[in-house]
């Protein structure tokens, strides 16, 4: 069955809309500042949908967006300056950086309290010992759209990928809600022996049709958390049709992770407006 992210969406919203409110009667306009540099693909549509749900959801988005060129200094500087407004809440930077830019002194240089990616090494330790404000949005987006279908207690889950903003994450979370999980990556011997083990099994390298049927168990929960752009089309890392029959559920690409993504990162945003509006 496909797993659709569009229906899980519509809870999600009212629930932020509600929060957002609330937050203005008290005369509170939640604020996100998205960090744009260059034109990478995925960015661009991350950004495209994060004015668009931000619109829908009436919460203010600020895009930043700068020359693949712009000096460390200068985007170092900006996020200063965001850091302390105090009509910005959220501040996202979009990942990845172009070279001469030192990403770790970047991501140190957010706030933590604005962090509302949660890769401020402050968050993302906090992440591990299960106390982050921030869980990151992808890995909190593919946590919700399994527990919709599955429990997850004793279950194995193959992570597919470690990179810091998905790969890593949601190992941490799948580990907090008690499944057996398995973190494979590009080294990795047997891939195919390891993921035919997986009860959940989360795909998020960067390769179209990375995984077919050939990779999959019968029944499996397959997330596909890739956004690869093809001919202008997006599409994931899992080849939907192959993996869809056997599956018992399966998430699109668009429609899926994506759409769900952009709501976590807007409902860590209400939070960081909320946190930062307590006076005691
Ligand atoms: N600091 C940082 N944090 C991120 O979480 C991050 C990032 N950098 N850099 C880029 C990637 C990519 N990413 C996407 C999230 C949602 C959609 C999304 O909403 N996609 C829609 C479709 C949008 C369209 O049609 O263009 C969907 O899948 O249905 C896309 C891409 C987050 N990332």
């Amino acid at each position: 069955m496909i797993l659709d992210g569009k229906e899980i969406a519509l809870r999600l919203q009212n629930e932020i809309k509600t929060n957002v409110e609330e937050l203005k009667k008290r005369l509170i306009n939640p604020a996100l500042a998205v960090i744009q540099v260059g034109e990478e693909k995925a960015s661009e549509s991350y950004a495209k949908n994060i004015r668009r749900e931000g619109e829908n959801l009436g919460i203010y988005v600020e895009h930043h967006k700068l020359a693949s060129d712009i000096s460390e200094e200068e985007l170092l500087y900006n996020i200063k300056n965001l850091n302390l407004r105090k009509d910005i809440h959220g501040i996202l930077i979009e990942l990845p950086l172009p070279q001469q830019i030192n990403k770790t002194k970047v991501i140190e240089t957010i706030s933590p309290e604005k962090d509302v990616d949660g890769f401020h090494p402050i968050n993302f330790g906090k992440l591990f010992e299960g106390t982050t404000p921030f869980q990151p949005a992808t890995a909190q987006a593919i946590l919700t759209a399994i527990k919709s279908v599955v429990s997850i207690e004793g279950k194995h889950a193959v992570v597919i990928g470690r990179s810091n903003i998905v790969g890593k994450p949601t190992a941490a979370l799948l580990l907090q809600e008690n499944a057996t999980v398995t973190i494979c990556h590009s080294k990795t011997r047997n891939l195919k022996d390891i993921t035919n083990l997986a009860d959940i099994l989360v795909v998020s390298v960067g390769k179209p049709k990375l995984i077919d049927r050939n990779y999959v168990k019968p029944g499996a929960v397959v997330i596909d958390a890739g956004i690869n752009k093809i001919d202008g089309k997006l599409v994931g890392d899992v080849d939907f049709d192959s993996v869809k029959a056997i599956a018992s559920y399966i998430t699109p690409v668009p429609g899926g992770i994506g759409v769900l993504t952009t709501l976590m990162l807007f409902r860590n945003t209400v939070k960081a407006a909320n946190l930062q509006s307590k006076i005691i």
